[in-house]
Protein backbone atom coordinates (compact mmCIF):
# COMPACT_ATOMS: atom_id res chain seq x y z
CA UNK A 1 0.00 0.00 0.00
CA UNK A 2 1.07 3.64 -0.84
CA UNK A 3 2.31 5.07 2.25
CA UNK A 4 0.16 8.13 2.42
CA UNK A 5 -2.65 5.50 2.20
CA UNK A 6 -1.37 4.06 5.55
CA UNK A 7 -1.43 7.00 6.89
CA UNK A 8 -4.90 8.12 6.15
CA UNK A 9 -5.88 4.51 7.07
CA UNK A 10 -4.24 5.02 10.86
CA UNK A 11 -6.19 8.77 11.01
CA UNK A 12 -9.24 7.36 9.67
CA UNK A 13 -9.09 4.37 11.73
CA UNK A 14 -7.81 5.41 14.87
CA UNK A 15 -9.89 8.47 16.67
CA UNK A 16 -7.14 8.61 19.20
CA UNK A 17 -4.08 8.57 17.99
CA UNK A 18 -0.42 9.25 18.84
CA UNK A 19 2.66 9.51 16.44
CA UNK A 20 5.56 9.35 18.78
CA UNK A 21 9.24 8.60 19.26
CA UNK A 22 8.98 4.66 21.24
CA UNK A 23 6.03 3.38 22.80
CA UNK A 24 4.08 4.57 25.51
CA UNK A 25 5.67 2.50 28.26
CA UNK A 26 9.18 3.87 26.61
CA UNK A 27 9.41 6.88 25.03
CA UNK A 28 12.74 7.58 23.22
CA UNK A 29 12.30 11.14 23.36
CA UNK A 30 11.00 13.84 25.68
CA UNK A 31 8.35 15.56 23.66
CA UNK A 32 7.29 12.26 23.20
CA UNK A 33 7.21 10.88 27.03
CA UNK A 34 5.54 14.68 27.98
CA UNK A 35 2.72 14.29 25.24
CA UNK A 36 1.95 10.46 26.04
CA UNK A 37 2.08 11.14 29.91
CA UNK A 38 -0.72 14.00 29.33
CA UNK A 39 -2.55 11.32 26.94
CA UNK A 40 -2.57 8.83 29.61
CA UNK A 41 -3.80 10.99 32.26
CA UNK A 42 -6.75 11.43 30.46
CA UNK A 43 -7.77 7.69 31.02
CA UNK A 44 -8.83 6.52 27.81
CA UNK A 45 -7.78 3.77 25.62
CA UNK A 46 -5.36 5.24 22.88
CA UNK A 47 -3.44 3.81 19.85
CA UNK A 48 -0.03 4.79 18.68
CA UNK A 49 2.53 4.56 15.52
CA UNK A 50 6.44 4.88 17.27
CA UNK A 51 7.67 6.53 14.38
CA UNK A 52 11.21 5.53 15.31
CA UNK A 53 10.23 1.65 13.90
CA UNK A 54 8.29 2.87 10.62
CA UNK A 55 10.90 5.35 9.10
CA UNK A 56 8.51 5.86 6.11
CA UNK A 57 5.85 7.32 8.08
CA UNK A 58 8.45 9.58 9.91
CA UNK A 59 9.35 10.88 6.33
CA UNK A 60 6.26 11.29 5.29
CA UNK A 61 3.58 12.56 7.83
CA UNK A 62 5.15 15.44 8.09
CA UNK A 63 4.22 16.98 4.87
CA UNK A 64 1.10 15.14 4.80
CA UNK A 65 0.02 16.84 8.09
CA UNK A 66 1.38 19.85 6.80
CA UNK A 67 3.37 19.86 10.69
CA UNK A 68 7.34 19.41 11.05
CA UNK A 69 7.68 17.79 14.20
CA UNK A 70 6.76 14.51 16.32
CA UNK A 71 4.93 13.90 18.54
CA UNK A 72 1.55 14.29 16.45
CA UNK A 73 -1.81 13.67 18.38
CA UNK A 74 -4.42 13.25 15.77
CA UNK A 75 -8.07 13.27 17.57
CA UNK A 76 -11.35 12.76 15.11
CA UNK A 77 -9.09 12.38 11.74
CA UNK A 78 -7.83 15.97 12.68
CA UNK A 79 -4.36 17.09 14.01
CA UNK A 80 -4.39 18.77 17.42
CA UNK A 81 -0.75 19.29 17.90
CA UNK A 82 2.69 17.93 19.14
CA UNK A 83 3.95 18.50 22.63
CA UNK A 84 3.23 22.44 23.39
CA UNK A 85 -0.12 22.32 22.59
CA UNK A 86 -0.99 19.04 23.92
CA UNK A 87 0.53 19.44 27.44
CA UNK A 88 -1.16 23.33 27.28
CA UNK A 89 -4.25 21.58 26.75
CA UNK A 90 -3.77 19.16 29.88
CA UNK A 91 -3.39 22.34 32.36
CA UNK A 92 -6.34 23.80 31.14
CA UNK A 93 -8.56 20.74 31.12
CA UNK A 94 -9.32 21.16 27.43
CA UNK A 95 -7.70 17.56 26.97
CA UNK A 96 -8.99 15.83 29.01
CA UNK A 97 -12.74 16.92 27.91
CA UNK A 98 -11.51 16.28 23.88
CA UNK A 99 -9.99 12.69 24.66
CA UNK A 100 -13.21 11.64 26.89
CA UNK A 101 -16.00 13.05 24.48
CA UNK A 102 -14.19 11.34 21.55
CA UNK A 103 -13.91 7.92 23.65
CA UNK A 104 -17.56 7.97 24.62
CA UNK A 105 -18.15 8.74 21.37
CA UNK A 106 -16.89 5.63 19.86
CA UNK A 107 -18.26 3.52 22.22
CA UNK A 108 -22.18 4.71 21.40
CA UNK A 109 -21.32 3.76 17.68
N1 LIG B 1 7.81 22.11 19.88
C1 LIG B 1 7.60 20.77 19.39
C2 LIG B 1 8.71 19.86 19.86
C3 LIG B 1 8.82 18.59 19.04
C4 LIG B 1 10.11 18.53 18.25
O1 LIG B 1 10.86 19.52 18.17
N2 LIG B 1 10.39 17.35 17.66
C5 LIG B 1 11.58 17.14 16.89
C6 LIG B 1 12.63 16.42 17.74
S1 LIG B 1 12.02 14.99 18.56
C7 LIG B 1 11.24 16.31 15.65
O2 LIG B 1 10.23 15.65 15.58
N3 LIG B 1 12.12 16.37 14.62
C8 LIG B 1 11.87 15.68 13.36
C9 LIG B 1 12.18 14.21 13.43
O3 LIG B 1 12.84 13.77 14.38
O4 LIG B 1 11.76 13.48 12.53
C10 LIG B 1 6.24 20.26 19.89
O5 LIG B 1 5.51 21.02 20.52
O6 LIG B 1 5.88 19.10 19.63
S1 LIG C 1 14.77 12.81 19.73
FE1 LIG C 1 16.00 14.51 20.18
S2 LIG C 1 14.63 16.01 20.79
FE2 LIG C 1 13.39 14.32 20.30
Amino acid sequence: MDIIDTIKEQIEGNPILLYMKGSPNQPQCGFSARTVQAVMQCGERFAYVDILANPEIRANLPKYANWPTFPQLWVDGELIGGCDIVTEMAESGELQTLIKETAAAQAAE
